[in-house]
């Protein structure tokens, strides 16, 4: 049942607001009877253009079928999922698959670079499924590469370059079509952390630059603090919010604070 302040909320952000995206009352269940685990239980959350947010919580908390289910990767049981005013749910397969490479962007821990394909090759891509012209094709890549400063090394293979440099490749392929908002599940989980600076440093750079509006799902305390806002989930709820107050240096200790009093998850860190 919804509550009093559910209700404003939604009329508040509904007259005033409008967010990149809105998920409401989200319910995800795997399995069925004994092996029934609810994974998302009744999850509401609402992204304003621009905003970098981060999830974070334990173990299976929830955190990658949050993201799974907003990105339309996988389906909800209920409750709806708006992006740029675009009800996911009432898609078919065909206009999600077309409406996710037109809006969304992903970033995953493994690289997913394609081996055959040259870094140019790969953050062309996208455009090159949507049948862009060739010229315009090749200046944007060169844009997008020289924001990650890999476009010196556009003709080598992922296989030939380091673990940061094909995140970088990944993440300008994920960005290449101004997509509404980036997916990022565990971005730095397969990097050091030097690796991991740096490409926090460029996801920033395109959140501040760019403007680009970002989900990010990470158990890393230090990744987190470079987002605006935190979110923790415990169980497939809510359990607390946290907004960037100060330097990156103080949401780093009140982060680190969060997650000690979330159920020991600082141990997994
Ligand atoms: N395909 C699936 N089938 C059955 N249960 C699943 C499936 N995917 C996830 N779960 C369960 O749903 C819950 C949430 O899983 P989820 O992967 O979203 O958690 P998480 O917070 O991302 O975990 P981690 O940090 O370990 O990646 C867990 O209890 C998990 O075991």
């Amino acid at each position: 049942m919804k509550g009093v302040y559910d209700i404003l909320r939604l009329l508040y952000h509904k007259k005033n607001i409008m967010n990149v995206l809105e998920g409401n009352y989200i319910t995800k269940i795997y399995g069925k009877e004994d092996n029934k685990v609810v994974a998302l239980d009744d999850f509401s959350i609402e992204i304003e253009e621009g905003e970098f947010i981060g999830v974070m919580g334990s173990s299976g908390s929830g955190k990658t079928t949050l993201l799974n289910v907003l990105s339309g990767l996988d389906n909800a049981d209920s409750g709806s999922i708006i992006i740029n005013g675009n009800n996911i749910g009432e898609l078919n397969k065909d206009e999600l698959a077309l409406f996710k490479r037109r809006n969304l962007g992903f970033v995953f821990q493994e690289f997913k670079l394609l081996d055959s394909l040259s870094l140019q090759e790969n953050i062309m891509l996208p455009m090159i499924l949507d049948k862009r012209e060739p010229q315009s094709m090749k200046l944007r890549a060169k844009e997008i590469m020289s924001l990650f400063d890999i476009y010196k090394l556009k003709d080598k293979y992922p296989w030939n370059v380091s673990g940061g440099q094909q995140q970088r490749a990944a993440i300008a392929r994920a960005v290449i079509n101004e997509p509404a908002i980036l997916f990022a599940d565990e971005p730095t989980g397969n990097l050091d952390s030097k690796s991991t600076r740096v490409i926090m440093n460029y996801i920033s750079k395109m959140n501040k630059e760019l403007g680009s509006t970002i989900l990010m799902v990470t158990h890393d305390p230090f990744a987190a603090s470079y987002c605006d806002r935190v979110i923790f989930i415990e169980d497939g709820k809510l359990s607390i919010e946290m907004m960037k107050k100060g330097d990156k240096k103080n949401f780093l200790g009140d982060i680190i604070h969060a997650l000690s009093l979330s159920g020991g998850a600082v141990d997994e860190i």
